[in-house]
């Protein structure tokens, strides 16, 4: 469960006091997430998250992620809205931790996508670009190719223990992503962390997207190859559905159609993308504490993502 920070009766009712929503009727810990502490808190007016931002969470970038969410929603984008409390501010803080309350979303997350959703994702994220290409923000990605040679480094034996010699792939593909990252790729505010459990589906329609707290600029293209990764493996393991990469790159293209050169960028940034996620993976993987009562994501499926995309050769290869 992703519950990091307990929020108590008393500290709930007097955070609430700050705001118009009436008293709390329900409040649960969400066990799903692995990032922040989210509880579902339904009150006498409606149902809301309250969301405590933890360890990976830099405060200053909190204004960023409420403006995506208040800009989104001001473009009709299905994205819930942080709730201003009575002085007209979203961000607070609770039991010491920055804290925000965000409208509740209907709709299911989706254990197996089947094409259609992900095509349906596709045309979702391209329209998720497109609403926040006026957006002003402007937040680095902290987790991009430069962030990923340090992660790694000291956990060499982590790597090999959980496949003999991924080490040595690891740092081969390391050389080759920094070697080559491209620059000068046409860029916007992608969400970065868009996988099926940030969003909701009723049947074959996207109805909501969540859990902007790794948006950024960067390259729009790079959030398809985030979203390939997470979308388009069987079993979340190393087989590729080119039937289901096809339907999402059409999906995307048919109302942002890629360039050449981002067709060209996308096998390499498909590699990079599972790196980063391998990485963030290995990390918690090695460092949380085995009674935590977060259950980290295994690594090694990411390992066997990166082993696709290091024999990929172009765009085709992706269903392109
Ligand atoms: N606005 C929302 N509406 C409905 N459910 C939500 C909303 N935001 C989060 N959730 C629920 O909380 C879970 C964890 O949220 P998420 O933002 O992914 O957490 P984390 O940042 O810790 O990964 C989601 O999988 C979903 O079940
Ligand atoms: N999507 C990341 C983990 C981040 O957690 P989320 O619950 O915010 O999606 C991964 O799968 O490694």
């Amino acid at each position: 469960m992703a519950v990091y920070t307990e929020v108590d009766d008393t500290a709930l009712a007097n955070f609430l006091a700050d705001y118009d929503l009436g008293s709390a009727i329900a409040f649960k810990g969400i066990a799903e997430g692995v990032e922040n502490s989210n509880y579902l808190l339904e009150t006498t007016k409606a149902r809301f998250i309250l969301t405590l931002f933890e360890k990976r969470v830099n405060e200053s970038d909190l204004p960023y992620f409420m403006g995506v969410m208040d800009h989104l929603a001001d473009k009709g984008f299905p994205a819930p809205l942080p709730v201003k409390a009575k002085d007209g501010k979203a961000l607070r803080t609770l039991c010491g931790r920055p804290a925000v309350i965000i409208t509740f979303l209907s709709g299911m997350s989706l254990s197996r996508p089947n094409v259609e959703q992900c095509r349906e994702l596709g045309e979702g994220l391209a329209k998720f670009h497109a609403a926040l290409s006026d957006y002003v923000g402007d937040r680095k990605n902290s987790l991009s190719v430069e962030a990923w040679r340090p992660m790694f480094e000291g956990r060499e034996a982590e790597a090999n223990a959980l496949n003999a010699g991924l080490t040595e792939h690891i740092l081969s593909d390391l050389d080759a992503l920094e070697a080559e990252w491209p620059a000068n790729l046409p860029s916007g505010v992608i969400h970065a962390d868009l996988f099926p459990d940030n969003a909701f589906f009723l049947g074959d329609k996207l109805t909501g997207v969540i859990d902007f707290y790794f948006a950024c600029n960067d390259a729009l293209v790079y959030d398809i190859a985030i979203c390939l990764n997470a979308w388009c493996f069987e079993d979340g393991r190393g087989e590729y559905n080119h039937t289901k990469g096809r339907a999402l790159i059409a999906g995307y293209q048919a109302v942002r159609p890629l360039s050449d050169t981002e067709k060209e960028a996308l096998p390499l940034l498909c590699r990079g993308a599972a790196m980063r996620f391998f990485l963030t993976r290995l990390v918690d993987w090695a460092d949380t504490p085995k009674d935590a009562l977060v259950r980290p994501k295994n690594p090694i499926e990411y390992a066997e993502k990166l082993g696709f995309h290091r024999n990929a050769k172009g765009f085709f290869d992706y269903g392109g």
